[in-house]
Protein backbone atom coordinates (compact mmCIF):
# COMPACT_ATOMS: atom_id res chain seq x y z
CA UNK A 1 0.00 0.00 0.00
CA UNK A 2 2.90 2.48 0.94
CA UNK A 3 4.88 1.18 -2.51
CA UNK A 4 1.34 2.10 -3.97
CA UNK A 5 1.05 5.37 -2.99
CA UNK A 6 4.90 6.08 -3.43
CA UNK A 7 5.12 5.12 -6.89
CA UNK A 8 1.48 6.59 -7.36
CA UNK A 9 2.54 9.91 -6.25
CA UNK A 10 6.06 9.54 -8.19
CA UNK A 11 4.09 9.23 -11.69
CA UNK A 12 1.91 12.30 -10.80
CA UNK A 13 4.65 14.26 -11.35
CA UNK A 14 5.27 12.97 -14.71
CA UNK A 15 2.77 14.42 -16.78
CA UNK A 16 1.80 12.34 -19.83
CA UNK A 17 4.95 10.56 -19.86
CA UNK A 18 4.45 7.98 -16.99
CA UNK A 19 4.94 5.30 -20.29
CA UNK A 20 8.93 6.02 -19.40
CA UNK A 21 9.19 4.39 -16.06
CA UNK A 22 7.08 1.05 -17.30
CA UNK A 23 9.38 0.55 -20.77
CA UNK A 24 12.53 1.16 -18.00
CA UNK A 25 11.10 -1.63 -16.14
CA UNK A 26 10.62 -3.98 -18.80
CA UNK A 27 13.83 -3.67 -20.06
CA UNK A 28 15.41 -4.00 -17.35
CA UNK A 29 13.09 -7.03 -16.46
CA UNK A 30 14.24 -8.57 -20.37
CA UNK A 31 17.70 -7.69 -19.56
CA UNK A 32 18.09 -9.15 -16.44
CA UNK A 33 16.36 -12.84 -17.96
CA UNK A 34 19.18 -12.36 -20.68
CA UNK A 35 21.84 -11.77 -18.24
CA UNK A 36 20.79 -15.39 -16.05
CA UNK A 37 21.00 -17.20 -19.57
CA UNK A 38 25.02 -17.11 -19.58
CA UNK A 39 25.56 -18.97 -16.76
CA UNK A 40 23.15 -21.81 -18.10
CA UNK A 41 25.48 -21.25 -21.31
CA UNK A 42 28.30 -21.63 -18.90
CA UNK A 43 26.48 -25.00 -16.87
CA UNK A 44 26.12 -26.55 -20.67
CA UNK A 45 30.15 -25.48 -21.52
CA UNK A 46 30.98 -27.42 -18.67
CA UNK A 47 29.03 -30.50 -18.65
CA UNK A 48 29.91 -30.86 -22.62
CA UNK A 49 33.88 -30.89 -22.20
CA UNK A 50 33.38 -33.07 -19.31
CA UNK A 51 31.94 -35.41 -21.52
CA UNK A 52 34.62 -38.31 -22.31
CA UNK A 53 33.99 -36.92 -26.40
CA UNK A 54 32.70 -33.20 -26.26
CA UNK A 55 31.00 -31.64 -29.07
CA UNK A 56 33.25 -29.06 -29.56
CA UNK A 57 30.49 -27.31 -32.35
CA UNK A 58 27.88 -27.21 -29.42
CA UNK A 59 30.51 -25.79 -27.51
CA UNK A 60 30.82 -22.76 -29.77
CA UNK A 61 27.17 -22.45 -30.11
CA UNK A 62 27.27 -21.99 -26.42
CA UNK A 63 29.83 -19.79 -26.54
CA UNK A 64 28.67 -17.92 -28.59
CA UNK A 65 25.07 -17.62 -26.78
CA UNK A 66 26.82 -16.63 -23.78
CA UNK A 67 28.29 -13.65 -25.37
CA UNK A 68 25.26 -12.65 -27.33
CA UNK A 69 22.90 -13.01 -24.66
CA UNK A 70 25.57 -10.83 -22.27
CA UNK A 71 25.96 -8.14 -24.64
CA UNK A 72 22.10 -7.86 -25.47
CA UNK A 73 21.38 -7.79 -21.15
CA UNK A 74 23.61 -4.76 -21.80
CA UNK A 75 22.47 -3.13 -24.37
CA UNK A 76 18.90 -3.55 -22.69
CA UNK A 77 20.04 -2.17 -19.68
CA UNK A 78 21.61 0.54 -20.80
CA UNK A 79 18.51 1.26 -22.67
CA UNK A 80 16.70 1.29 -19.82
CA UNK A 81 18.73 3.52 -17.48
CA UNK A 82 18.21 5.69 -20.49
CA UNK A 83 13.95 5.86 -20.01
CA UNK A 84 14.88 6.05 -16.21
CA UNK A 85 16.91 9.03 -16.42
CA UNK A 86 14.39 10.29 -18.79
CA UNK A 87 11.52 9.30 -16.06
CA UNK A 88 13.40 11.18 -13.12
CA UNK A 89 14.32 14.26 -15.49
CA UNK A 90 10.62 14.29 -15.78
CA UNK A 91 9.77 14.08 -12.16
CA UNK A 92 12.37 16.15 -11.04
CA UNK A 93 11.17 19.15 -13.07
CA UNK A 94 7.53 18.26 -12.20
CA UNK A 95 8.12 18.56 -8.86
CA UNK A 96 10.01 21.62 -8.83
CA UNK A 97 6.98 22.98 -10.82
CA UNK A 98 4.70 21.89 -7.96
CA UNK A 99 7.01 23.52 -5.91
CA UNK A 100 7.10 27.00 -7.15
CA UNK A 101 3.47 26.87 -7.78
CA UNK A 102 2.77 25.93 -4.27
CA UNK A 103 5.23 28.55 -2.99
CA UNK A 104 3.69 31.64 -5.26
CA UNK A 105 0.08 30.93 -3.83
CA UNK A 106 2.11 30.93 -0.16
CA UNK A 107 0.32 33.74 2.33
CA UNK A 108 2.84 36.69 2.38
CA UNK A 109 3.29 35.78 6.15
CA UNK A 110 5.09 32.36 4.90
CA UNK A 111 7.87 33.74 3.43
CA UNK A 112 8.11 36.57 6.89
CA UNK A 113 8.39 33.31 9.02
CA UNK A 114 10.49 31.35 6.60
CA UNK A 115 14.19 31.55 5.41
CA UNK A 116 13.64 31.51 1.75
CA UNK A 117 16.93 30.20 1.13
CA UNK A 118 16.24 27.68 3.21
CA UNK A 119 13.18 26.21 1.10
CA UNK A 120 14.75 26.65 -1.74
CA UNK A 121 17.52 24.14 -0.28
CA UNK A 122 15.48 21.56 0.97
CA UNK A 123 13.34 21.57 -2.72
CA UNK A 124 16.43 21.07 -4.05
CA UNK A 125 17.98 18.65 -2.03
CA UNK A 126 14.60 16.14 -2.05
CA UNK A 127 14.02 16.59 -5.58
CA UNK A 128 17.59 15.91 -6.52
CA UNK A 129 17.50 12.61 -3.92
CA UNK A 130 14.30 11.95 -5.79
CA UNK A 131 15.96 12.05 -9.16
CA UNK A 132 18.88 10.07 -8.13
CA UNK A 133 16.44 7.14 -6.92
CA UNK A 134 14.61 6.98 -10.28
CA UNK A 135 17.73 7.46 -12.56
CA UNK A 136 20.03 5.14 -11.18
CA UNK A 137 17.98 2.85 -8.75
CA UNK A 138 14.91 2.26 -10.58
CA UNK A 139 16.26 0.00 -13.04
CA UNK A 140 17.52 -2.76 -10.62
CA UNK A 141 13.57 -2.84 -8.96
CA UNK A 142 12.75 -5.38 -11.86
CA UNK A 143 16.31 -7.54 -11.68
CA UNK A 144 16.05 -7.15 -8.06
CA UNK A 145 12.73 -9.12 -7.78
CA UNK A 146 13.12 -11.22 -11.31
CA UNK A 147 16.46 -12.60 -11.14
CA UNK A 148 16.85 -14.00 -7.91
CA UNK A 149 13.68 -15.83 -8.36
CA UNK A 150 15.10 -17.67 -11.49
CA UNK A 151 18.25 -17.89 -10.00
CA UNK A 152 16.52 -19.49 -7.36
CA UNK A 153 14.56 -21.85 -9.51
CA UNK A 154 17.71 -23.05 -11.36
CA UNK A 155 19.60 -23.67 -8.55
CA UNK A 156 16.55 -26.49 -7.45
CA UNK A 157 16.23 -27.39 -10.68
CA UNK A 158 19.92 -28.64 -11.79
CA UNK A 159 20.84 -30.09 -8.04
CA UNK A 160 18.79 -29.40 -4.99
CA UNK A 161 21.22 -30.28 -2.28
CA UNK A 162 23.53 -28.03 -3.97
CA UNK A 163 21.13 -25.28 -3.90
CA UNK A 164 20.11 -26.02 -0.36
CA UNK A 165 23.53 -25.56 0.71
CA UNK A 166 24.55 -22.16 -1.42
CA UNK A 167 21.23 -20.94 0.43
CA UNK A 168 23.01 -21.37 3.81
CA UNK A 169 24.83 -17.84 3.59
CA UNK A 170 22.01 -16.09 2.32
CA UNK A 171 20.40 -17.73 5.12
CA UNK A 172 22.85 -16.54 7.99
CA UNK A 173 22.86 -13.45 6.21
CA UNK A 174 18.90 -12.43 6.38
CA UNK A 175 19.47 -13.57 10.00
CA UNK A 176 22.21 -10.99 10.64
CA UNK A 177 19.91 -8.59 9.11
CA UNK A 178 16.74 -9.06 10.83
CA UNK A 179 19.13 -8.15 14.14
CA UNK A 180 20.65 -5.11 12.44
CA UNK A 181 16.78 -4.14 11.04
CA UNK A 182 15.81 -2.75 13.96
CA UNK A 183 13.56 0.25 14.76
CA UNK A 184 16.46 1.47 16.21
CA UNK A 185 17.91 1.41 13.03
CA UNK A 186 15.25 2.92 11.64
CA UNK A 187 14.95 5.99 13.69
CA UNK A 188 19.04 6.32 12.84
CA UNK A 189 18.24 6.84 9.57
CA UNK A 190 15.19 9.35 9.89
CA UNK A 191 17.86 11.18 12.56
CA UNK A 192 20.69 11.21 9.55
CA UNK A 193 18.48 12.74 7.22
CA UNK A 194 17.22 15.29 9.76
CA UNK A 195 20.67 16.10 10.84
CA UNK A 196 22.00 16.07 7.25
CA UNK A 197 18.58 18.53 6.45
CA UNK A 198 19.62 20.79 9.29
CA UNK A 199 23.24 20.92 8.18
CA UNK A 200 22.45 22.49 5.33
CA UNK A 201 20.30 24.52 6.07
CA UNK A 202 22.30 26.35 8.38
CA UNK A 203 25.40 26.06 6.10
CA UNK A 204 22.71 28.40 3.80
CA UNK A 205 22.16 30.80 6.91
CA UNK A 206 25.93 30.74 7.83
CA UNK A 207 26.68 32.14 3.63
CA UNK A 208 24.30 34.59 4.49
CA UNK A 209 25.18 35.80 8.25
CA UNK A 210 28.58 35.90 6.89
CA UNK A 211 29.16 39.87 6.32
CA UNK A 212 27.90 40.12 10.37
CA UNK A 213 30.43 38.01 11.40
CA UNK A 214 33.08 39.70 8.99
CA UNK A 215 32.07 43.20 10.59
CA UNK A 216 32.17 42.18 13.60
CA UNK A 217 35.29 40.03 13.61
CA UNK A 218 34.33 37.14 14.88
CA UNK A 219 35.41 33.57 14.04
CA UNK A 220 33.79 30.86 12.37
CA UNK A 221 32.76 29.78 15.73
CA UNK A 222 30.13 32.61 16.07
CA UNK A 223 28.10 30.58 13.71
CA UNK A 224 27.56 27.81 17.00
CA UNK A 225 24.27 26.98 15.19
CA UNK A 226 26.54 26.00 12.10
CA UNK A 227 29.06 24.28 13.88
CA UNK A 228 27.08 22.74 16.28
CA UNK A 229 24.89 20.84 13.29
CA UNK A 230 27.66 19.41 11.67
CA UNK A 231 29.32 18.44 15.28
CA UNK A 232 26.13 16.82 15.87
CA UNK A 233 25.67 15.35 11.84
CA UNK A 234 29.45 13.94 12.72
CA UNK A 235 28.20 12.30 16.01
CA UNK A 236 24.72 10.71 14.20
CA UNK A 237 27.32 9.46 11.48
CA UNK A 238 29.87 7.87 13.71
CA UNK A 239 27.12 6.34 15.64
CA UNK A 240 25.27 5.04 13.19
CA UNK A 241 28.57 3.64 11.48
CA UNK A 242 29.83 1.90 15.01
CA UNK A 243 26.49 0.58 15.27
CA UNK A 244 26.91 -1.14 11.96
CA UNK A 245 30.42 -2.23 11.69
CA UNK A 246 30.72 -5.33 13.45
CA UNK A 247 27.02 -6.92 11.90
CA UNK A 248 28.11 -5.21 8.53
CA UNK A 249 31.69 -6.89 8.96
CA UNK A 250 29.90 -10.70 9.88
CA UNK A 251 27.04 -10.00 7.40
CA UNK A 252 29.57 -9.66 4.39
CA UNK A 253 32.00 -12.20 5.32
CA UNK A 254 28.89 -14.71 5.86
CA UNK A 255 27.61 -13.52 2.65
CA UNK A 256 30.55 -14.65 0.67
CA UNK A 257 30.95 -18.11 2.05
CA UNK A 258 29.29 -20.45 -0.51
CA UNK A 259 32.99 -21.83 -0.94
CA UNK A 260 32.95 -22.93 2.57
CA UNK A 261 29.86 -24.47 2.45
CA UNK A 262 30.13 -26.22 -1.25
CA UNK A 263 33.55 -27.40 -1.09
CA UNK A 264 33.02 -30.17 2.23
CA UNK A 265 29.68 -30.58 0.67
CA UNK A 266 30.66 -31.66 -2.69
CA UNK A 267 33.61 -34.15 -0.94
CA UNK A 268 31.35 -35.94 1.04
CA UNK A 269 28.98 -36.16 -1.83
CA UNK A 270 31.67 -37.77 -4.31
CA UNK A 271 31.84 -41.33 -5.47
CA UNK A 272 33.15 -43.26 -8.27
CA UNK A 273 29.84 -42.75 -10.58
CA UNK A 274 29.32 -39.65 -9.88
CA UNK A 275 32.30 -38.02 -10.44
CA UNK A 276 31.92 -35.36 -12.96
CA UNK A 277 28.29 -34.82 -11.99
CA UNK A 278 29.39 -33.25 -8.79
CA UNK A 279 32.43 -31.51 -10.33
CA UNK A 280 30.50 -30.06 -12.81
CA UNK A 281 27.67 -28.75 -10.38
CA UNK A 282 29.77 -27.69 -8.25
CA UNK A 283 31.95 -25.47 -10.15
CA UNK A 284 28.08 -23.93 -11.76
CA UNK A 285 27.22 -23.49 -8.57
CA UNK A 286 30.57 -21.50 -7.22
CA UNK A 287 30.06 -19.09 -10.13
CA UNK A 288 25.98 -18.93 -9.34
CA UNK A 289 26.06 -18.52 -5.76
CA UNK A 290 28.10 -15.61 -5.13
CA UNK A 291 25.90 -14.00 -8.03
CA UNK A 292 22.49 -14.58 -6.41
CA UNK A 293 23.99 -13.13 -2.78
CA UNK A 294 25.13 -9.85 -5.22
CA UNK A 295 21.59 -9.73 -6.32
CA UNK A 296 20.37 -10.25 -2.57
CA UNK A 297 22.42 -7.50 -1.54
CA UNK A 298 21.30 -5.30 -4.36
CA UNK A 299 17.86 -5.88 -3.94
CA UNK A 300 18.65 -4.77 -0.09
CA UNK A 301 19.97 -1.88 -1.19
CA UNK A 302 17.42 -0.67 -3.62
CA UNK A 303 15.04 -0.98 -0.45
CA UNK A 304 17.37 1.37 1.44
CA UNK A 305 17.74 3.57 -1.17
CA UNK A 306 13.61 3.52 -1.47
CA UNK A 307 13.22 4.69 2.07
CA UNK A 308 15.55 7.66 1.40
CA UNK A 309 13.54 8.10 -1.65
CA UNK A 310 10.46 7.96 0.11
CA UNK A 311 11.66 10.25 3.09
CA UNK A 312 12.77 13.12 0.05
CA UNK A 313 9.26 12.59 -1.28
CA UNK A 314 7.42 13.13 2.47
CA UNK A 315 9.79 15.68 3.36
CA UNK A 316 9.24 17.75 -0.07
CA UNK A 317 5.32 17.21 0.30
CA UNK A 318 5.84 18.17 4.29
CA UNK A 319 7.70 21.62 3.82
CA UNK A 320 5.09 22.83 1.04
CA UNK A 321 2.04 21.08 3.46
CA UNK A 322 1.21 25.24 4.35
CA UNK A 323 -2.33 25.64 4.32
CA UNK A 324 -3.04 28.17 1.10
CA UNK A 325 -4.63 31.17 1.53
CA UNK A 326 -8.01 31.22 -0.21
CA UNK A 327 -8.63 33.96 -2.36
CA UNK A 328 -11.93 34.71 -3.88
CA UNK A 329 -12.35 34.96 -7.74
CA UNK A 330 -14.73 37.78 -8.50
CA UNK A 331 -14.79 41.53 -9.32
CA UNK A 332 -15.63 42.98 -6.59
CA UNK A 333 -13.53 46.78 -6.39
CA UNK A 334 -14.04 49.16 -3.32
CA UNK A 335 -15.34 52.38 -4.61
CA UNK A 336 -13.52 54.31 -1.62
CA UNK A 337 -10.23 53.23 0.66
CA UNK A 338 -11.25 54.19 4.05
CA UNK A 339 -9.60 51.07 6.44
CA UNK A 340 -11.36 50.17 9.20
CA UNK A 341 -10.06 47.17 12.08
CA UNK A 342 -12.83 45.54 14.15
CA UNK A 343 -12.10 43.73 16.93
CA UNK A 344 -9.31 42.07 15.55
CA UNK A 345 -7.23 39.32 17.62
CA UNK A 346 -4.47 37.46 15.83
CA UNK A 347 -1.77 35.15 17.34
CA UNK A 348 0.84 33.69 15.16
CA UNK A 349 1.19 29.79 14.11
CA UNK A 350 2.01 27.64 16.85
CA UNK A 351 2.48 30.59 19.60
CA UNK A 352 0.18 30.64 22.83
CA UNK A 353 -0.60 34.17 23.15
CA UNK A 354 -2.36 36.51 20.75
CA UNK A 355 -0.08 39.51 18.97
CA UNK A 356 -2.73 41.53 19.23
CA UNK A 357 -5.76 41.41 20.87
CA UNK A 358 -9.05 43.19 20.08
CA UNK A 359 -8.00 46.22 17.69
CA UNK A 360 -10.06 48.48 16.64
CA UNK A 361 -9.55 51.26 15.01
CA UNK A 362 -10.68 53.73 11.68
CA UNK A 363 -8.47 55.29 9.01
CA UNK A 364 -10.80 58.16 6.94
CA UNK A 365 -9.47 57.74 2.94
CA UNK A 366 -6.82 59.82 2.29
CA UNK A 367 -6.07 60.08 6.29
CA UNK A 368 -2.26 58.98 7.37
CA UNK A 369 -2.45 56.85 10.74
CA UNK A 370 0.70 55.83 12.24
CA UNK A 371 1.56 52.91 15.18
CA UNK A 372 3.76 53.64 17.57
CA UNK A 373 5.01 51.95 20.79
CA UNK A 374 6.98 49.47 22.28
CA UNK A 375 8.75 46.71 20.60
CA UNK A 376 6.81 43.75 20.18
CA UNK A 377 3.93 45.67 20.51
CA UNK A 378 2.28 44.17 17.17
CA UNK A 379 3.14 47.24 15.00
CA UNK A 380 4.09 45.40 12.28
CA UNK A 381 1.96 42.79 12.57
CA UNK A 382 -1.28 44.94 12.24
CA UNK A 383 0.24 46.52 8.94
CA UNK A 384 0.94 42.98 7.41
CA UNK A 385 -2.54 41.85 8.30
CA UNK A 386 -3.63 44.54 6.34
CA UNK A 387 -1.83 43.16 3.70
CA UNK A 388 -3.39 39.59 4.23
CA UNK A 389 -0.31 37.90 5.17
CA UNK A 390 -2.21 35.72 7.29
CA UNK A 391 -5.73 35.45 8.38
CA UNK A 392 -6.98 36.88 11.66
CA UNK A 393 -8.91 34.09 13.77
CA UNK A 394 -11.30 36.95 15.24
CA UNK A 395 -12.95 40.36 14.42
CA UNK A 396 -12.84 41.69 11.02
CA UNK A 397 -10.94 43.93 8.35
CA UNK A 398 -12.73 46.43 5.71
CA UNK A 399 -11.25 47.79 3.46
CA UNK A 400 -13.86 50.63 1.95
CA UNK A 401 -16.25 48.63 3.77
CA UNK A 402 -15.53 45.30 2.15
CA UNK A 403 -14.10 42.46 4.25
CA UNK A 404 -10.69 41.59 3.01
CA UNK A 405 -10.84 38.47 2.91
CA UNK A 406 -13.80 38.85 0.17
CA UNK A 407 -11.70 40.57 -2.07
CA UNK A 408 -9.17 38.72 -4.82
CA UNK A 409 -5.53 38.93 -5.06
CA UNK A 410 -5.31 40.85 -7.59
CA UNK A 411 -7.69 43.89 -6.26
CA UNK A 412 -5.90 43.61 -3.18
CA UNK A 413 -2.37 43.89 -4.84
CA UNK A 414 -3.55 46.48 -6.76
CA UNK A 415 -4.51 48.51 -4.28
CA UNK A 416 -2.03 48.22 -1.52
CA UNK A 417 1.62 49.81 -2.03
CA UNK A 418 4.06 48.06 0.61
CA UNK A 419 7.35 49.99 1.70
CA UNK A 420 8.96 47.99 4.08
CA UNK A 421 12.06 48.14 5.68
CA UNK A 422 13.79 45.43 3.48
CA UNK A 423 13.29 46.92 0.83
CA UNK A 424 13.81 44.16 -2.40
CA UNK A 425 15.13 45.49 -5.42
CA UNK A 426 15.77 42.89 -8.17
CA UNK A 427 18.82 42.05 -10.03
CA UNK A 428 17.30 44.39 -12.95
CA UNK A 429 17.70 47.56 -14.64
CA UNK A 430 16.51 50.76 -12.49
CA UNK A 431 13.89 50.99 -15.09
CA UNK A 432 12.69 47.28 -14.16
CA UNK A 433 12.65 48.11 -10.88
CA UNK A 434 10.50 50.96 -10.92
CA UNK A 435 8.21 49.84 -13.59
CA UNK A 436 7.44 46.30 -11.88
CA UNK A 437 4.52 47.05 -10.29
CA UNK A 438 3.17 48.74 -13.69
CA UNK A 439 4.61 47.57 -16.54
CA UNK A 440 2.92 49.86 -19.16
CA UNK A 441 3.79 53.14 -17.79
CA UNK A 442 4.64 55.96 -19.57
CA UNK A 443 7.60 57.76 -20.16
CA UNK A 444 6.16 60.91 -18.13
CA UNK A 445 4.58 58.72 -15.48
CA UNK A 446 8.40 57.25 -14.98
CA UNK A 447 9.77 60.38 -14.92
CA UNK A 448 7.41 61.69 -12.78
CA UNK A 449 7.90 59.48 -9.70
CA UNK A 450 11.32 59.60 -9.89
CA UNK A 451 10.90 63.49 -9.45
CA UNK A 452 9.06 62.66 -6.70
CA UNK A 453 10.26 59.84 -5.23
CA UNK A 454 13.96 62.38 -5.05
CA UNK A 455 15.64 59.33 -7.26
CA UNK A 456 16.81 61.63 -9.97
CA UNK A 457 20.53 62.85 -8.44
CA UNK A 458 20.68 58.64 -8.28
CA UNK A 459 19.88 58.38 -11.91
CA UNK A 460 21.88 60.90 -13.06
CA UNK A 461 25.17 59.28 -11.98
CA UNK A 462 24.56 55.87 -12.68
CA UNK A 463 26.47 55.28 -15.94
CA UNK A 464 23.55 54.40 -18.06
CA UNK A 465 20.79 56.36 -16.60
CA UNK A 466 18.08 53.87 -16.17
CA UNK A 467 18.77 51.08 -17.56
CA UNK A 468 21.74 51.11 -15.03
CA UNK A 469 21.50 47.24 -13.44
CA UNK A 470 21.51 47.33 -9.91
CA UNK A 471 23.31 44.75 -7.87
CA UNK A 472 25.18 41.61 -9.70
CA UNK A 473 27.03 42.97 -12.86
CA UNK A 474 25.92 46.03 -11.86
CA UNK A 475 25.73 49.09 -9.84
CA UNK A 476 25.57 49.28 -5.72
CA UNK A 477 23.21 51.66 -4.11
CA UNK A 478 23.40 52.85 -0.31
CA UNK A 479 20.30 51.61 1.70
CA UNK A 480 18.56 55.40 1.89
CA UNK A 481 19.17 55.15 -2.21
CA UNK A 482 17.25 51.62 -2.93
CA UNK A 483 14.41 52.99 0.10
CA UNK A 484 14.44 56.32 -2.92
CA UNK A 485 14.15 53.39 -5.71
CA UNK A 486 11.21 51.52 -3.91
CA UNK A 487 9.32 54.78 -2.93
CA UNK A 488 9.61 55.77 -6.94
CA UNK A 489 8.40 52.24 -7.27
CA UNK A 490 5.37 52.58 -5.09
CA UNK A 491 4.53 55.59 -6.33
CA UNK A 492 4.35 54.83 -10.18
CA UNK A 493 2.25 51.90 -8.39
CA UNK A 494 -0.03 55.00 -7.20
CA UNK A 495 -2.44 52.01 -4.64
CA UNK A 496 -4.99 54.29 -3.37
CA UNK A 497 -3.55 52.38 0.08
CA UNK A 498 -0.15 52.88 1.57
CA UNK A 499 1.64 51.24 4.10
CA UNK A 500 5.58 51.92 5.66
CA UNK A 501 6.86 49.95 7.63
CA UNK A 502 9.86 51.98 9.07
CA UNK A 503 11.34 53.60 5.69
CA UNK A 504 13.37 55.64 6.94
CA UNK A 505 15.78 53.54 9.44
CA UNK A 506 18.70 52.65 6.93
CA UNK A 507 18.97 56.34 6.06
CA UNK A 508 21.85 58.62 6.68
CA UNK A 509 20.87 62.53 7.22
CA UNK A 510 20.69 63.62 4.01
CA UNK A 511 18.91 60.22 2.51
CA UNK A 512 16.73 60.66 5.75
CA UNK A 513 15.47 64.05 4.41
CA UNK A 514 15.18 62.85 1.04
CA UNK A 515 12.91 59.90 2.20
CA UNK A 516 10.89 61.92 4.33
CA UNK A 517 9.87 64.27 1.35
CA UNK A 518 9.18 60.89 -0.85
CA UNK A 519 7.13 59.57 1.42
CA UNK A 520 5.22 62.67 1.82
CA UNK A 521 4.32 62.46 -1.94
CA UNK A 522 3.77 59.02 -1.45
CA UNK A 523 1.36 59.23 1.14
CA UNK A 524 -0.46 62.53 -0.66
CA UNK A 525 -4.37 62.25 -0.89
CA UNK A 526 -3.58 58.12 0.02
CA UNK A 527 -5.01 56.51 2.94
CA UNK A 528 -1.38 55.66 4.83
CA UNK A 529 -0.52 53.24 7.57
CA UNK A 530 2.36 54.08 8.74
CA UNK A 531 4.89 52.66 11.21
CA UNK A 532 8.09 54.59 12.12
CA UNK A 533 10.26 54.52 15.26
CA UNK A 534 11.92 57.84 14.83
CA UNK A 535 8.82 60.06 16.24
CA UNK A 536 9.14 63.04 14.07
CA UNK A 537 8.06 61.28 10.52
CA UNK A 538 4.81 60.59 12.90
CA UNK A 539 3.97 64.41 13.74
CA UNK A 540 1.98 64.99 10.96
CA UNK A 541 -0.19 61.85 11.33
CA UNK A 542 -3.45 62.56 11.16
CA UNK A 543 -4.12 59.87 14.17
CA UNK A 544 -1.83 57.92 16.40
CA UNK A 545 -2.38 54.83 17.98
CA UNK A 546 -0.07 53.24 20.54
CA UNK A 547 0.68 50.48 21.13
CA UNK A 548 1.60 47.80 24.04
CA UNK A 549 1.82 44.26 24.43
CA UNK A 550 -0.57 43.89 21.30
CA UNK A 551 -3.26 46.43 22.44
CA UNK A 552 -4.23 49.80 21.97
CA UNK A 553 -3.19 51.74 24.91
CA UNK A 554 -3.62 55.36 23.70
CA UNK A 555 -5.08 57.50 20.32
CA UNK A 556 -5.02 60.96 19.43
CA UNK A 557 -3.00 63.40 17.31
CA UNK A 558 0.53 64.57 18.36
CA UNK A 559 -0.52 67.80 20.51
CA UNK A 560 -2.83 65.56 22.66
CA UNK A 561 -0.88 62.96 23.15
CA UNK A 562 2.05 65.03 24.61
CA UNK A 563 -0.75 66.83 26.27
CA UNK A 564 -1.15 63.82 27.99
CA UNK A 565 0.64 61.52 30.74
CA UNK A 566 1.20 57.96 29.31
CA UNK A 567 3.59 56.06 26.86
CA UNK A 568 3.50 58.23 24.19
CA UNK A 569 4.63 61.02 26.04
CA UNK A 570 7.40 59.22 27.50
CA UNK A 571 8.59 58.22 24.36
CA UNK A 572 8.41 61.89 22.98
CA UNK A 573 10.63 63.25 25.90
CA UNK A 574 13.26 60.06 25.30
CA UNK A 575 13.40 61.44 21.24
CA UNK A 576 13.47 64.89 22.34
CA UNK A 577 16.18 64.08 24.88
CA UNK A 578 18.50 62.21 22.42
CA UNK A 579 18.52 65.22 19.38
CA UNK A 580 19.55 67.14 22.22
CA UNK A 581 22.64 64.38 23.29
CA UNK A 582 23.13 64.26 19.91
CA UNK A 583 23.38 68.14 19.32
CA UNK A 584 25.45 68.52 22.32
CA UNK A 585 27.83 66.15 21.01
CA UNK A 586 28.54 67.51 17.57
CA UNK A 587 29.07 70.90 19.44
CA UNK A 588 31.97 68.96 21.61
CA UNK A 589 33.36 67.36 18.47
CA UNK A 590 33.20 71.05 17.02
N1 LIG B 1 6.46 35.46 12.51
C1 LIG B 1 6.17 35.46 13.81
N2 LIG B 1 5.91 34.30 14.45
C2 LIG B 1 5.59 34.28 15.76
N3 LIG B 1 5.48 35.38 16.53
C3 LIG B 1 5.73 36.57 15.96
C4 LIG B 1 6.09 36.68 14.57
N4 LIG B 1 6.28 37.98 14.27
C5 LIG B 1 6.05 38.68 15.43
N5 LIG B 1 5.72 37.83 16.42
C6 LIG B 1 5.34 38.19 17.81
O1 LIG B 1 4.21 39.02 17.75
C7 LIG B 1 4.31 40.10 18.66
C8 LIG B 1 4.18 41.44 17.94
O2 LIG B 1 5.28 41.57 17.08
P1 LIG B 1 5.43 42.76 16.03
O3 LIG B 1 6.59 42.45 15.16
O4 LIG B 1 4.12 43.00 15.39
O5 LIG B 1 5.77 43.98 17.00
P2 LIG B 1 6.33 45.42 16.61
O6 LIG B 1 5.54 46.37 17.44
O7 LIG B 1 6.31 45.64 15.15
O8 LIG B 1 7.81 45.30 17.16
P3 LIG B 1 9.11 46.12 16.67
O9 LIG B 1 8.86 47.55 16.91
O10 LIG B 1 10.18 45.58 17.56
O11 LIG B 1 9.30 45.78 15.23
C9 LIG B 1 5.63 39.90 19.38
O12 LIG B 1 5.36 39.24 20.60
C10 LIG B 1 6.43 39.02 18.47
O13 LIG B 1 7.31 38.20 19.20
Amino acid sequence: MLKESFFEKLTSYMGNKKSLLITSLLLSAISSILGLLPFIFLWLIIKELFKTQPVFDDVFVYAWSTLGTAILSMILYFLSLTCSHLAAFRVEVGMRKVGMRKIINMPLGFFDSRETGKIRKIIDDNTSQTHLFLAHQLPDLASSIISPIIILILMFVIDWKMGLISLIPILLGVITMSFMMTEEGENFRKKYMDHLENMSSEAVEYVRGMPVVKTFGQSVYAFTRFVDSIVKYKEIVSAYTIMWQKPMAFYMIVMHSAAFFLIPFSIFSINENNLMLILNNFIFYLLIAPNFTLLFMRSMYFQNAMSLAKQSLERFDNILDYPQMVFPTNNITPSQFDIEFKNVSFSYKDTDHNAIEDISFRIKEGETLALVGSSGGGKTTIARLLARFWDIQSGEILIGGHNITTLSKKVLMENIALVFQNTKLFNLSIKENIIYGKPNASKEEIARSIDLSQSRDIIEKCPDGLNTRIGKNGIYLSGGEQQRIALARAILKDAPIIILDEATSFADPENEYLIQQALFELSKNKTTLMIAHRLNTVQKADKILVLDKGKIIQEGTHDELISREGLYKTMWMEYQQSIDWKLENTGDEK
